[in-house]
C-alpha cells in the first residue's frame, strides 16, 4: 500500500523545506520568457520549470486551467509535467479546484486521484462550496490511493470572504467550518493528515481560526499577491510547522535562466527558513 500522502509530505517538507512552487504558465510569462504563447511554448515552460526545481521543491503545483487553455493538446502537455515531475521526485499538487455533486465529484476523483489515471497526482485543490460532504468520493479515493486534498477554507483573494466569512446559525462561520472538517479528517494520523486546507497568506492575523487540523496548511498569496515569508508567523501562529506556502510568478518571472529560477526558489525557502524559526 502507498505511504500515505501526510506522511510523504511531512517527510518532503522536512528534507527539502516546505515550499510549493506554482507551475503557472500565465501567456504573459511565456512572452517574457520569450517563448510563443502556444503548445510548443507550454511544453518548454513546464518542462525548464520541473528540471530547475524538482530535486530541491518539496512540491509543485500546476495550475490546470493554464494548460486547459490549449485543449487537449495542453492537457497531454499537463499529464507529462505531472509525471516528469513526479518521476523526479517532487509531489505533485494539482490545483484544479474541483467541486460537484457528489456523483459527479466521483468522477473528478478518478480523473486525479485514481492509481492508474494519466493524471493522477500526489494531491488536488477541491472546492467544498456544494457542501463538505459532496467531497466525500474523492477523500474515499484518495484514502485509498494515498494521495491527498487541500480543501478551500479561507481564500487569497479579497472577494473570499462574502462566502467564508458568512456565519452560519451555530455562530462559527463557513471557512471555520471547512478547517473543523478537515481536523476531523486527519483524527490520529501521524504524523500529519493527508486533508489540507488552502489558507491565504495573505489574510493577516487568523488567530481567531483554529488552524491546528494535523494537516497541511497551503498558503498561496506569497510573492505576487503581496504576502512574504515574513508574514507567514503572524498569519499561521502556532500552526506555522504544517504550512506549504507556494509561490508562483514570484519565481517563474525569474525565467527562463535555469540558474535565476533556482536562485530565486532559493531565496524563498531561506526566508521561509528563517520565517519558520523565528515564528
Ligand atoms: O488553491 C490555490 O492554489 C489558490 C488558492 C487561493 O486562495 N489563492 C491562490 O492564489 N491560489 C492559487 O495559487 C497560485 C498563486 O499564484 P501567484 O499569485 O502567482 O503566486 C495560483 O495558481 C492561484 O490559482
Amino acid at each position: 500500500m502507498t505511504e500515505p500522502f501526510g506522511a510523504r509530505l511531512r517527510r518532503a517538507m522536512d528534507e527539502r523545506g516546505p515550499l510549493c512552487v506554482g507551475i503557472d504558465p500565465h501567456a504573459s510569462l511565456l512572452t517574457e520568457w520569450g517563448l510563443d504563447d502556444n503548445v510548443a511554448g507550454l511544453e518548454r515552460f513546464s518542462r525548464t520549470v520541473v528540471e530547475a526545481l524538482s530535486d530541491r521543491v518539496a512540491v509543485f503545483k500546476p495550475q490546470s486551467a493554464f494548460f486547459e487553455r490549449f485543449g487537449s493538446r495542453g492537457v497531454a502537455v499537463l499529464e507529462k509535467t505531472v509525471q516528469e515531475a513526479r518521476a523526479a521526485g517532487a509531489l505533485v499538487l494539482m490545483d484544479a479546484k474541483r467541486g460537484d455533486i457528489g456523483s459527479t465529484m466521483a468522477a473528478y476523483a478518478e480523473a486525479f486521484l485514481r492509481k492508474d489515471s494519466p493524471l493522477f497526482s500526489d494531491a488536488l485543490t477541491v472546492s467544498p462550496y456544494l457542501g463538505y460532504g459532496s467531497l466525500s468520493p474523492a477523500i474515499v479515493l484518495a484514502r485509498e490511493s494515498g494521495a491527498g486534498l487541500f480543501v478551500l477554507a479561507l481564500t487569497s483573494n479579497p472577494e473570499g470572504g462574502e462566502v467564508q466569512h458568512a456565519v452560519r446559525a451555530d455562530g462559527r462561520n463557513v471557512g471555520a467550518t471547512m478547517l473543523a472538517h478537515l481536523a476531523a479528517e486527519n483524527t490520529g494520523e501521524e504524523p500529519l493528515g493527508s486533508f489540507g486546507a488552502v489558507v491565504g497568506a495573505t489574510l493577516g492575523d487568523l488567530s481567531s481560526y483554529d488552524l491546528d487540523i494535523n494537516g497541511p496548511l497551503l498558503a498561496p498569496g506569497v510573492g505576487a499577491q503581496g504576502a512574504t515569508p515574513a508574514d507567514l508567523p503572524g498569519v499561521f501562529g502556532a500552526a506555522i510547522g504544517n504550512v506549504v506556502p507556494n509561490v508562483s510568478r514570484g519565481v517563474l518571472r525569474h525565467g527562463p535562466d535555469v540558474s535565476a529560477l533556482r536562485a530565486s526558489a532559493e531565496r524563498f525557502a531561506d526566508e521561509i527558513r528563517s520565517a519558520l524559526s523565528t515564528g
